[in-house]
């Protein structure tokens, strides 16, 4: 975060501090063989919606990312993590970092394990960048939301793809349209 939030401009303490006592989220990914593997996929195409992501693949491989318009592979690598911005980092960046888009393909042979450390800021923060990311040429993307909101928009709503953070941002704006009361 320190790292990030230099390459930014808004210095190493911003998203530092931003993510004390962060409230994160760790996944243990289990993919079994499959019979299938040309018609299936372990994890369909998505965008994280946390906000950064460190994942560890076992040496099996199935991880791919997609960028210029192809999926790549990504091969394990035992001495690497492989570590992914989210949509919740691409709303406190105003839209400057993009999240990545990803899935998981299956093989017939042998199982596959995963294991995914997903940042998430502390429940009661509110997710708004800073201000020296936004002005009249860069105004901002997203609303301001929580990250129990866009959880719940993932759990209960909206299955997570490469449009979560645009339909979530719909989503809030007819809530609020529709008055319900609640804060988010
Ligand atoms: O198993 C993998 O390599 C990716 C898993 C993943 O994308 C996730 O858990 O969000
Ligand atoms: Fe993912």
């Amino acid at each position: 975060m320190e790292l990030l939030g230099m390459s930014l401009g808004v210095g190493p303490a911003h998203f530092r501090e931003f993510f004390e006592g962060n409230d994160s989220i760790m996944r243990l990914n289990y993919y079994p063989p499959c019979q299938k593997p040309d018609v299936t996929l372990g994890t369909g195409p998505h965008c994280d919606p946390t906000s950064l992501t460190i994942l560890h693949q076992d040496d099996v491989g199935g991880l791919e990312v997609f960028v210029d318009k192809k999926w790549h592979s990504i091969p394990p690598n035992s001495e690497a993590f492989v570590v992914n911005i989210g949509d919740t980092f691409m709303a406190l960046s105003n839209g400057i970092y993009k999240s990545c888009l990803h899935r998981a393909v299956v093989n017939n042979r042998t199982p596959r394990k995963s294991l995914a450390f997903f940042l998430c800021p502390r429940k009661d923060k509110v997710v708004s960048p800073p201000k020296q990311l936004v002005d009249t040429d860069n105004p901002r993307k997203y609303p301001d939301f929580s990250w129990p909101t866009l959880l719940e928009f993932t759990q209960k709503h909206y299955r997570a793809d490469m449009e979560t953070l645009s339909a979530f941002t719909n989503w809030l704006q007819q809530k609020n349209i529709t008055g319900d009361t609640e804060n988010y």
